[in-house]
């Protein structure tokens, strides 16, 4: 099981626990808005790094999104699985032919 699975596992396990005691489920308590609002906090803080931060600031924002982002496909009830197969199914399809292909 790689990283982000496990994770994903930890925050399913933890979306009912006391949000005096998990920070998952405390985020769960204050419901989807609140959830898609830190996820978007976490992309700008991530872009913000990416101009002007160093190397460990853009690591750390990095974690900091894909955390939040996993929050969220659990509040939407979605597997990581899901993403992972649609990304599969991009494979080999270049991003620039797929535009085009929507532009015509
Ligand atoms: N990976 C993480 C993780 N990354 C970031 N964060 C938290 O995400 C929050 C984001 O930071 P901010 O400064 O933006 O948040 P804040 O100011 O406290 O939040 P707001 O008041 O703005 O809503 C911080 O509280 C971080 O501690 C995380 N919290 C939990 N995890 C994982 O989730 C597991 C379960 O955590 P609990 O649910 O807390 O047990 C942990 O064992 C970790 O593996």
């Amino acid at each position: 099981m790689d990283t982000l699975q496990r994770l994903e596992q930890v925050i399913a396990e933890r979306w009912n626990a006391s949000p005096d005691s998990s920070y998952v489920a405390s985020l769960n308590a204050k419901g989807i808005e609140k959830i898609a609002q830190k996820l978007g906090e976490e992309a700008v803080e991530t872009v913000i790094a990416s101009l002007s931060g160093g190397r460990e600031d853009v690591v750390a924002e990095s974690a900091d999104l894909l955390f939040h982002l996993l929050v969220l496909l659990q509040a939407r009830r979605i597997k990581l699985d899901e993403v992972m197969a649609e990304l599969d199914r991009r494979d080999g399809v270049s991003g620039i032919d797929e535009k085009a292909s929507r532009s015509s």
